[in-house]
């Protein structure tokens, strides 16, 4: 395995029924690089998560994690093994407060289990690294609520945080932003920001917005009717003809003869 790839795809496919979704995608990604995932809607994007993260197994195909094979792994596996994927509110324990969520997503990452001297001699430090996830996702203030009376923006801060705590090698973010007021912003497009510096992480973004795709990603790849359709640096994939033209909507750069 080259050990300038964290996270690959070979062949990812799956078929709801004659339509084929996701199209034999293949795809490798490094350490220390965020990809932006675009296309028009339906081009699969979200597919191609859920096929990563495990919510869904393919007709064909695999997806490698530092070389291992994951295909035959539940999403929760996977998680374990490494991939995080933002996002999901359904992962938000509502009646437990903001910094016991947190924590809950710290011990799993720990294994500390029900294991209770190991829980307790260990909660101090928890705490404490919870309270610094809390800071950096900029929840402290909201530190002793219960997850379900955060507005919309912060419950999905706290996923954020939550999926810092489990600290994954892979972060998977589908659409961070969206639904988010604009002050909430700026707070997830700095995280993933300072999440990009860190050597050793593996960003995967699927992004409407080409403003944020333009400040944000090292390469873009293009889906397009499932396939992988085009892949390279932010410029030159934004100024090929064939994504202004077909992929993004825009007017075309030159009339075809
Ligand atoms: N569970 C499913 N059953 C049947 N068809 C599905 C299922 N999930 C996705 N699809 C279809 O697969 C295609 C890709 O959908 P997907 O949501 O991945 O696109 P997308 O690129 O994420 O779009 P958007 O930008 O609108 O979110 C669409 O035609 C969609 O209708």
């Amino acid at each position: 395995m080259s050990s300038g790839i964290s996270l690959e795809t070979r062949d990812l496919t799956i078929r709801f029924g004659g339509h084929v979704a996701v199209n034999a995608v293949s795809c490798a990604f490094g350490p220390g690089t965020l990809t932006a995932i675009v296309g028009p809607n339906g081009a699969g994007k979200t597919t191609y998560f859920n096929l990563i993260s495990g919510q869904l197994k393919p007709s064909a195909g695999q997806v490698l994690l530092h070389g291992r094979d994951l295909s035959h792994l539940s999403a929760p596996a996977r998680t374990h093994a490494g991939l995080g994927r933002a996002f999901q509110l359904t992962s938000l324990f509502p009646n437990l407060s903001v910094l016991e969520n947190i924590r809950l997503a710290l011990q799993s990452r720990r294994h500390l289990g029900l294991d209770l001297w190991h829980v307790w001699s260990h909660h101090k430090a928890l705490t404490e690294r919870a309270e610094q996830v809390l800071e950096s996702v900029a929840l402290t203030a909201r530190r002793d609520q219960p997850a379900a009376a955060l507005p919309h923006g912060d419950q999905r801060k706290l996923e954020v945080g939550m999926l810092m705590a489990l600290d994954p090698a892979v972060y998977l973010f589908d659409e961070p932003t969206a639904g988010m007021s604009v002050d909430e912003v700026p707070v997830i497009l700095d995280l993933i920001r300072r999440l990009r510096l860190q050597a050793d992480k593996t960003i995967l973004l699927v992004e409407h917005k080409m403003d944020v795709v333009r400040e944000l990603a090292d390469r873009i790849i293009v889906l397009h009717n499932g396939a992988l359709v085009a892949d390279g640096e932010p410029e030159a994939v934004i100024a090929s003809p064939v994504v202004q033209q077909a992929y993004l909507g825009l007017a075309p750069v030159e009339e075809a003869t």
